[in-house]
């Protein structure tokens, strides 16, 4: 694909396609500049590729803090490669030929890490004091971003410069006084430990300090996460007597010189995943030739509404998100939180202050030829909110406790007074499944609390779609599976107006769904919720769908 990197009248610096690109292209793969694992997964992933560690590990053989996969990965991070050093490290004393061959037989990896292509990310970590595993993660990456780029100059012309290693956008301003106080002493905790292995070429002074600072403010902004699948309590997905959940942990920190070039919006079109340690970006959508480019940094539209999105962004980005999700009214903020309206048989959502102050300030800033007709066009939006679209004067028309298609007001202070009734028995139900055991009381508890839920919240909250689905796993757990089956189902028909119906999250909905009617036999069923998973798994992995979701392979037989 041919992608231009453009500047934006909002973001700053953007990515952009040349041509039309199709729904589930795969539009970009990048290998890491610098990446590295973090803390909590150096027991049980690999430190070089970041999948997980199999039963016989292989140490760093200098300093044997990181464990490795495999002899390769050891040896493409940069840990001492067996078959160059032997004579070095004295691994081969005095033998004699036939048996010098035969050790150099069996040990070598078959390769060398001359011809692996990779800079050796971890050779300066592994001498003298272990600074690495005391050190922040993201301090750690600084320093091998420093010590490749230092590899790849020629110091010819006055040492190496530092600033400017990576051409990327940095937060340093907007940070917090502490913030930038805490970056100041790890550059220069930093700089005294790269000084065990480059004395001679990264000289201690304050301007290479400061460089450092800036170095760790773009890592802050631009650093990637790589994840893996993580299935609920470790089993494997198929293995059912419980719905299956699928979570992505982050498993390292990654920083891609041409991936860092998309900007966020909370409604991407386009989705990255993670083979080893590479990127790959596909388009979740059509894409016409000049759009934007826009990945998700984490928020989206369905999962928070939208004064959590920009709290999340800006707290942790340093900017105030300006993507089509928080700039135009969408279905998802309006009933993300909603209320019910009280007239029977009105479908409208009633709001409290905070959701429609946000959805007033992104009627005040449309920009668009006519903001009823763009909202009226949405049918979704006019069963919600039709009276307020109905108006040719929208500045006040979110007004709160008011029923966005009749008017009609509601208390909602009472209304939160009913819904603190029944948030005891839901922390009850989720510790239940936490704990694998359902009391026969508590099921019946819960049922009526989500009775009570759903006359006071409107039916697309999200509220009610965790309940659900809460309650389809206490299900499964007692061997209901009708009854689990139904809430599963309820539990989606929610989140596919928060979401789409094509988004990655109803695809995991649409695997714990098909794990039910998997137990239940129901031949039909799964072959209906399997080609629906295919159709999403594809759009956001392509061919990689089945190495994501191994078991795709087994559903696809059974349906
Ligand atoms: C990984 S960089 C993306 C490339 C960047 N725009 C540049 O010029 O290099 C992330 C930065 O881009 C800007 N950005 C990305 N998405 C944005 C959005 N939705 N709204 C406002 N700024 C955004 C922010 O300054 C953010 O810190």
């Amino acid at each position: 694909m041919e992608l231009q990197c453009v500047s934006t009248t909002t973001k700053g610096r953007g990515m952009i396609s040349l041509m039309d690109i199709p729904i589930a292209s795969l539009i970009h793969k990048e290998d890491p500049y610098a990446a590295i694992i973090l803390k909590h997964c150096r027991e049980t992933h690999c430190a070089f590729c970041f999948n997980e560690l199999p039963a016989d590990t292989v140490p760093c053989m200098s300093c044997s803090i990181p464990l490795y996969c495999s002899l390769k990965c050891q040896v493409q991070a940069g840990g001492q490669d067996f078959s160059e050093n032997e004579n070095k490290y004295g691994f081969l004393p005095d033998l004699s030929d036939d048996l010098e061959k035969y050790v150099r037989n069996v040990t070598s990896p078959g390769f060398s890490s001359s011809n692996i292509g990779h800079a050796a990310e971890h050779r300066h970590e592994c001498q003298g004091m272990h600074w690495p595993a005391v050190l922040p993660s993201d301090v750690v990456l600084a320093g091998r971003i420093l010590v490749k780029h230092i590899e790849q100059q020629s110091c010819g012309d006055g040492g190496p410069k530092i600033l400017g290693v990576l051409d990327l956008c940095e937060n340093y301003g907007q940070l917090s006084f502490e913030s930038k106080l805490e970056f100041h002493v790890y550059s220069m905790i930093l700089l005294c430990c790269l000084q065990q292995f480059y004395a001679s070429r990264i000289p201690f002074d304050p301007v290479v300090t400061a460089e450092i600072v800036v170095l760790l403010s773009q890592i802050r902004v631009n650093s990637m996460a790589i994840v893996r699948m993580k299935y609920s309590d470790g089993k494997q997905p198929l293995d059912y007597g419980v719905t299956s959940s699928v979570e992505q942990v982050q498993v390292a920190q990654a920083v891609y010189s041409a991936g860092s070039l998309f900007n966020h919006s909370c409604q991407p079109n386009i989705h990255a995943h993670f083979l080893s340690r590479t990127l790959f970006v596909r388009a979740t959508e059509n894409v016409a030739a000049g759009s934007e480019l826009e990945l998700s940094y984490g928020p989206q539209v369905g999962q928070w509404d939208c004064s959590e999105r920009r709290k999340f962004l800006e707290d942790r980005y340093s900017f105030i998100c300006q993507c089509s999700g928080c700039a135009q009214v969408n279905l998802s903020d309006l009933v993300h939180t909603g209320y019910r309206c009280t007239k029977p048989n009105c479908f409208g959502v009633v709001l409290d202050s905070s959701v429609a102050k946000h959805e007033q300030e992104k009627l005040k800033c449309f920009q668009g030829p006519s903001l009823q007709e763009y909202l009226l066009n949405d049918d979704n939006i006019r069963r919600v909110a039709r009276h307020v679209f109905e108006q040719t004067d929208c500045v006040s028309c979110f007004e709160p406790a008011r029923c966005l298609c009749c008017g009609s007001f509601c208390d909602l202070q009472t209304s939160q007074k009913t819904i603190t009734t029944t948030e005891t028995s839901f922390r009850r139900l989720q510790d239940a499944v936490a704990s694998g055991e359902i009391p026969t009381n508590l099921i019946m508890d819960v049922l009526k609390s989500i009775e009570i839920l759903r006359a006071v919240l409107h039916p697309f909250n999200k509220r009610i779609a965790e309940v659900e689905d809460n309650v389809a796993q206490a299900f499964c757990l007692i061997g209901e599976l009708q009854a689990a089956m139904n809430h599963c189902q309820a539990s989606i028909e929610i989140l596919e107006k928060l979401y789409g119906e094509n988004h990655i999250v109803i695809g995991n909905e649409l695997m714990k769904l098909a794990s039910i009617q998997l137990s239940m036999g129901l031949k039909t069923a799964i072959a209906d919720s399997t080609s629906r998973m295919l159709t999403i798994f594809s759009r956001y992995y392509g061919s990689h769908a089945d190495i994501m979701f191994p078991h795709l392979q087994y559903l696809k037989r059974e349906a």
